[in-house]
């Protein structure tokens, strides 16, 4: 039976660490490090991320900035709100929540944000550092998965690992990190997606499997082999008769999964909470690193 990967605990552990650096840099009359996130529209999954970013903020002592568009704003009235951030000496960095409506060129709104304050680690130039393997933003997901795979000394030097899904966000950079050569990486990576042949040819050979394409229940404990590490991305609403209407399914199906598993992420509670601590984390880079702060 697999041992938990615990993501909340984690994620609590460091949030808990980065407020104490938060104390130190006040007690040295210093102002807080301050964290604007851009929400545009009405999705309900979107408006709970950001409220639970501008709530982690409050529990480290970071001040937010929630900037609320409708779903009907326009590329340029976006792009002016990214300029002033862009300028302002008060941030440290922002974020725009993703999806975006289908009239905003996500692509355009990526490339506009200073890299310097990029702590979504989204911009090319971010990208390209994470792949030289030079100082940068890390995409919080993958950096979370990174950081819990660190903090419970899951081995992945040698290990084959398949990651399901080429995201821009999580399983493309993902696969990159995974085969740098600083801990956790040097792994050998296969990244798949809708066009592989037969994913289960790779994910049983697979030490560690990586989910991340959002379909409930994909992945079932015959396609993995016996020890494997499962960590699981996905985070789906299904509707259903409880009173909150849905309920949250991972892309691992967890029972079967967890009975051939060494350790496993659940979900709720694995990879989520620490894509929240590790923009926390980023974060208090940025404040570091700004050219206001000296
Ligand atoms: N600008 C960005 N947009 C999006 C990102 C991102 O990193 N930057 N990632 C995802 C969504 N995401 C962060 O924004 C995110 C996903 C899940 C969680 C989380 O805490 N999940 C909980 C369950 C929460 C719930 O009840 O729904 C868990 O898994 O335990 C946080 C952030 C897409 N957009």
């Amino acid at each position: 039976m697999a041992e938990i990967l615990d993501g909340l605990k984690v994620s609590k552990e460091i949030k808990a660490e980065i407020k104490v650096e938060v104390e130190k840099i006040l007690e040295s009359k210093k102002r807080a490090p301050h964290l604007v996130a851009i929400l545009v529209g009405n999705n309900g999954a979107s408006k709970a991320y950001v409220n639970s970013k501008v709530k982690d903020c409050e529990e480290v002592g970071f001040r937010s900035t929630l900037v609320k568009f409708p779903s009907t704003v326009s590329e340029s009235e976006l792009l002016e709100k990214i300029d002033e951030l862009n300028k302002s000496k008060s941030v440290d960095g922002f974020i725009v929540q993703l999806p975006l409506p289908d009239q905003i060129d996500q692509e355009k709104i990526i490339l506009a944000i200073d890299p310097r304050k990029d702590v979504d680690g989204f911009h090319p130039e971010n990208f390209g550092k994470m792949a030289l393997e030079m100082d940068t933003f890390l995409p919080a997901t993958p950096f979370g998965i990174l950081t819990l795979l660190e903090r419970y000394n899951i081995e992945t030097k040698g290990k084959d690992c398949v990651i399901i899904g080429r995201s821009k966000i999580v399983g493309r950079p993902m696969s990159i990190l995974m085969g740098r050569k600083d801990f956790p990486g040097n792994s050998t990576v296969t990244l798949t997606h809708s066009y592989t042949k037969d994913i289960e040819e790779y994910t049983k050979k697979a030490d560690i499997v990586i989910t991340a394409l959002g379909d409930p229940h994909f992945l079932k404990g015959e396609m993995i082999k016996e020890g494997a590490v499962v960590v699981d991305v996905g985070i789906t609403r299904v509707d259903d008769d409880s009173p909150k209407g849905y309920y949250l399914a991972g892309d691992v199906d967890f029972d079967s999964c967890a009975a051939k598993a060494s350790w496993i992420t659940p979900v709720p509670g694995g990879v989520g909470p620490m894509t929240r601590a590790m923009l926390m984390k980023n974060t208090i880079i940025a404040y570091k690193t700004s050219v206001y702060n000296d």
